[in-house]
């Protein structure tokens, strides 16, 4: 495995393999695909929709989806296109096809079809094929993207491409360390080259397919330079594949300053790196996930962390804001409390939209140590990998270098430990064996202690646990409890 182009010959010897993992594989035929995407409209087209909220300085919502009837995907995305005003539309896959698990997703569906309605969360695109794709994306009038966490997504990308969505979420780190707990990053970064190079074969026709790295990773407590050296080496690894657009992610921490810092900074680093390695023609935008932390019951509080979330995207400028739902705490959203998190998300960021955050030397500072932070990991990771970025991640996570907080991952070191400091901003309580110098290191311990003296308490793992709870309980730091 290494960072080098798939050649054609190899791409097309994996790819006889892959559509014959499952029977709808037969139904993928790339040059009637392509043909397909050109007769696409352009307002369907997630990239062009991306670029002019980019050029306008738009924040522009989405929500997540999925359920296993294909008539009630339907139903519920022009739900959400008619009713909630997304500006652009999900389809999250179910469980089973993320493991490849396709004969009992399968089942899934002929007992849900026997029971009249969905019985599992997302949509087994895999078991459906081409032609029930393009009949979701027939039936509404906006973009489309996959969302999924896939280790080996390349039967998924296949499908759902060739099936007319036009933007393709996640990534073989992001889609591997925080979902799987045994697959190898050998493994999925390499299956990740193969969507990536798809994607690439799609955009050498002229078919423009936005991917995005999936930002929160684990969801909890991410530190923007973990989340951020993710995002800066999954789009390398895109770009050298030949995708052109790619949409950055951040999952929300909280503190204001904090994530606009970590918004601004994450398209920054992405073009800085992009450029450094001489990419051409990147189309590059930012996508700020509400809080994927747990949630408070009660859908008034609710409703008062997605409203925080939409004031952080907004005043970040991020691209395209994901959208929660007053119903998180409690289970699979109904299509009502999905479009009641859109409406209250768009309301926020129409009323935020023309306010400039005042650009404080805080959010200078914040910006500034999460490049110092970010780098200091990339950097290292090229080394590790004498200048090759995917050799350089796989042992970089055997050394820690990179290590995301609270993952299943066996190939996860774990040893990092993020807590909150008095403003509620995240910082290291330990900072593992990431490489960062004296001066970071001090910053991190600092912010803490201070948070220490003002609740008269050791900084502990017990404020971990207290920070991990503290949302779901109506505060951003749990004063000592
Ligand atoms: C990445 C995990 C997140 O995806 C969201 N999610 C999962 N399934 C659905 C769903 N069926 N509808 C809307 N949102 C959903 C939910 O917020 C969850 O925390």
């Amino acid at each position: 495995m290494k960072n080098k182009r798939l050649e054609a010959d190899e791409l097309e010897v994996q790819r006889q393999e892959v559509l014959k993992q499952w029977s709808t594989g037969a139904g993928v035929n790339l040059e009637e695909a392509v043909t397909y995407h050109k007769a696409m409209p352009a307002e369907k087209v997630f990239a062009a929709k991306l670029a002019k909220a980019k050029a306008e300085g738009a924040t522009l919502a989405q929500p997540r989806g999925g359920t296993t009837l294909l008539q009630e995907q339907i139903d519920l995305l022009q739900y959400l296109q008619d009713e909630g005003g997304a500006d652009f539309l999900p389809t999250t896959i179910d469980s089973l096809n993320r493991q490849n698990r396709y004969q009992e997703a399968e089942k899934v569906i002929e007992d849900s079809k026997k029971a009249g309605h969905s019985l599992r969360n997302g949509f087994p695109a895999v078991n459906y094929g081409v032609v029930a794709c393009r009949r979701i994306i027939e039936s509404v009038n906006l973009p489309c993207q996959v969302r999924h966490g896939t280790p080996d997504a390349r039967l998924l990308a296949e499908i759902t491409l060739a099936g007319g969505f036009t933007d393709f979420e996640g990534g073989g780190i992001s889609n591997n360390i925080p979902y799987a707990k045994n697959v190898s990053l050998e493994e999925t970064i390499s299956n990740w080259q193969y969507v990536d190079r798809l994607v690439g074969l799609y955009e050498e026709q002229g078919v423009r397919i936005n991917r995005e790295p999936f930002g929160p990773l684990t969801g909890t407590l991410v530190p923007p330079c973990i989340s951020h050296s993710v995002g800066v080496i999954e789009a390398l690894l895109a770009a050298e594949q030949g995708v052109k657009n790619i949409s950055l992610g951040y999952g929300q921490c909280g503190n204001l300053i904090q994530d606009i810092a970590a918004v601004r900074s994450l398209t920054e680093l992405g073009e800085e790196y992009l450029a450094k390695f001489k990419y051409k023609g990147m189309m590059l935008t930012s996508v700020f996930h509400q809080w994927m932390g747990g949630f408070p019951q009660d859908e008034s509080q609710a409703f008062g962390v997605i409203s925080w979330g939409a004031v952080a995207a907004a005043l970040a400028k991020a691209t395209k804001v994901i959208v929660k739902t007053p119903h998180e705490a409690l289970g699979i959203p109904s299509k009502e409390g999905i479009a009641a998190g859109i409406k209250a998300t768009k309301q926020i960021i129409n009323m935020v939209r023309n306010q400039a955050l005042l650009n404080s030397e805080e959010l200078e500072r914040e910006k500034e140590g999460i490049k110092v932070e970010t780098r200091a990991i990339v950097d290292k990771i090229l080394e590790l990998g004498d200048g090759d970025i995917a050799v350089g991640t796989v042992r970089g996570f055997q050394a820690g270098i990179l290590d995301i907080p609270f993952a299943p991952s066996r190939y996860n070191a774990g040893k990092i430990l993020p807590v909150r400091d008095a403003q509620g901003a995240v910082r290291f309580l330990d900072h593992g064996n990431l490489p960062f110098d004296k001066e970071v290191i001090e910053f991190h311990q600092e912010r803490i202690a201070e948070r220490g003296r003002i609740e008269g308490r050791d900084p502990s793992f017990q404020m971990v646990i207290d920070d991990i709870y503290s949302i779901g309980k109506g505060r951003l730091v749990a004063i000592g409890s």
